[in-house]
This record gives structure tokens, sequence and C-alpha cells, in this order.
């Protein structure tokens, strides 16, 4: 991640933020999000939950560079990791620049959505309604909605949009620039393609130690991708350190032999392979990083939490 601020080949005013995206597994983010961005940057599947990185996109629109983060596990979480994730995803929500909720119209307002809606009435943001899916749903039907969601939320915006046929999209870009803060961009221009990856990545190979090492290892352990390196021959190297807090954890994790983090990287190789679609060859390092729970930069490396300056 930068740590100058980027290049951004605008003379002029620069703006730069983040939009929480939250909403059920299914409600289509990951297909706005490839429609707004223009570049295929996250899976989209009928699978459940399939997306993990926290990071989804970046959206450049008249000099305001748009950062969408996840919040995985919002939704009835059911995996220990998911659980663990549930308040770190909120508090993230809660600091993003504006939250956009999007809702599967076709699904309407059921349990799920009313207690997100409940949530984000609490919440002191700029907050954007997205209901989704307009091409299978009734008109009356959408203006009910849209109707109801409003009475329980003061939203600053509704779109109704159609993800899929890209009907409606195209005014969101805008309404999000404006919202955006003033300040320099916080990623390379060019980052866009692989910096989602890089996050699911990690996201993956964070899986893969956890499964494992639950109970030796603090929850603060983090992966990240140094490297996503696309070959000559369609393979990608990627590289990956696995960050501990300790001498002794890092002895865990590297396990009797070097057997432990073979296991692992084995694991998350194989996924990693299948979300990139080529052959990847990973490279897994551990490093000890003292008191990084307290540093709010890793924080924000890991797009968990957005401390301003
Ligand atoms: N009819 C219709 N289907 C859509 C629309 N947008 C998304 N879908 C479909 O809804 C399903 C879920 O879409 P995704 O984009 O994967 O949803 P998601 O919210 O990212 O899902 P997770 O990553 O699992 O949380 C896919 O089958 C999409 O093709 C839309 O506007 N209209």
């Amino acid at each position: 991640m930068p740590e100058e601020p980027a290049e951004t080949g605008y003379e002029g005013v620069t703006r730069c933020g983040f939009v929480a995206l939250v909403g059920a597994p299914n409600a289509g983010k990951s297909t706005l999000v490839n429609r707004l961005v223009g570049v295929k940057v996250s899976i989209v599947s009928h699978k459940v939950q399939t997306t993990r990185a926290l990071i989804r996109g970046l959206l450049i629109h008249d000099g305001a560079q748009i950062v969408f983060v996840d919040t995985p596990g919002i939704f009835a979480p059911k995996r220990r990791l998911d659980r663990a994730m549930v308040s770190t995803a909120w508090g993230g929500a809660a600091d993003a620049d504006v939250i956009a909720l999007l809702i599967d119209a076709k699904k309407g307002l059921d349990d799920d959505n009313l207690a997100i809606l409940d949530k984000l009435a609490e919440t002191p943001r700029r907050k954007l309604l997205i209901l989704n899916k307009i091409d299978s749903v009734a008109r009356e039907k959408l203006l009910g909605m849209a109707q109801e969601a409003a009475a329980r939320v003061s939203f600053d915006r509704i779109f109704m949009v159609s993800a899929k046929t890209g009907d409606g999209v195209s005014d969101i870009p805008a309404w999000l620039a404006d919202e955006m803060p003033l300040g320099p961009w916080l990623y390379p221009a060019d980052d866009v393609s692989d910096l989602p990856m890089r996050a699911l990545a990690a996201e993956i190979t964070r899986e893969k130690l956890f499964a494992r090492l639950h109970d030796e290892l603090p929850y603060a352990s983090t992966v990240e991708t140094e490297k996503w390196e696309a070959r000559a021959d369609g393979s990608v190297r990627v590289e990956q350190t696995i960050y501990v807090e300790r001498e002794s954890q890092k002895r865990i994790v590297i396990g009797k032999g070097g057997q432990t983090v073979k296991a692992i990287s084995t694991e998350a190789r194989k996924e990693i392979s299948e979300i990139a679609e080529a052959t990847v060859h990973l490279f897994l390092f551990v490093k000890v990083r003292e008191n990084w729970g307290d540093d709010p930069e890793r924080y924000r490396e890991m797009g968990l939490e957005f401390p301003r300056s």
C-alpha cells in the first residue's frame, strides 16, 4: 500500500474517500462494483459469501478516487471468523465517508434488510440506498420499498438500478465523487485491477492460517500480499507475508520442519489459483511485527478501519 500520495494526473483539486458497501449475500455487490469500475475486479458467483476481500474496487471519477470497501459478515455470520469480524465490519462502515446499502429488490425488505436499516439509522454518516435488480421487479413495488426504507432511515440519496443491465447506474459515480472529501489519492490509478485480487488472496491465506491455528494465534495476526506478478507464461507469482506478534508464534506458523506453513501454502495456492484462473506460485514468508495491533496504519492497509488524520 502506498505511503506517498499517488500520482493522479489531475492538476486541480483531488478528492478521495471510502464507500462501505453493505448488502446481503447475493444482493449484487460484485456485479455493481464491476459495472462501476469497468474492470472485472471481483468474483461474481451464485454462491453465498464468495467474496471475502475487503477492498472491492476503485472508481475514479472527475478527480475523485472512490474506494469501495466490503463489510463481510454483517449478515447473520455463522463461522467463527465471520463473527469475529462483525464489529470490525460495522466499525469500518461507520468510518467510511458514505455507507451504501444495496438491496435486492426481488427480495425486498426482509428481516435481514430491516435489521440493517435499524442499525444504519443510528449511524451518523452519509447514506445511500441502492435498490438493485429493478429489471425483474414491478415499478409500484420499487416505489413502496423506497418509501418504507426512507421512513426508517434518512437516506441522502436513493438510486434504483439494475447492476446487470446497467440501467440507472451511470448517475452513481458523479454523486459519490461529490461526496468524497478533498484530499490526495491513496492508490495509484493503475492499481485498479490487481488490488482486489491481492486483498482476496491475502484473505484466503489468512483463512487457511486460522483454520489450522485459531487456538494458538491472536486474531490480530495478518497476511499481506506483497507481490502479484503476472508471468509471460500465464502463471502468477504471488508473495505474501504472514505477520505475527512474537517469535514463539512465528515458530508455530512455520511448524516442525516447515510443515505447517507448507500445508497452509498448499491449501491457499489451490484456492488462489481458482480465483486467479491461472497457475499460481505462492511464496509465504513469516515475520514478526511487534505491536502492530496498536498501529492505525496497519488497519488502514487491511481496509479494516479508516482513521482520519
Ligand atoms: N436480475 C438481476 N440479477 C442480478 C443483478 N445484479 C446482480 N444479479 C445477480 O445476482 C447474483 C448475485 O450477484 P453478486 O454480484 O455475486 O452478489 P454479491 O452481493 O456480490 O454476493 P456476495 O459476494 O456473495 O456477497 C448473480 O447471479 C448476479 O448475476 C440485477 O441487476 N438484476
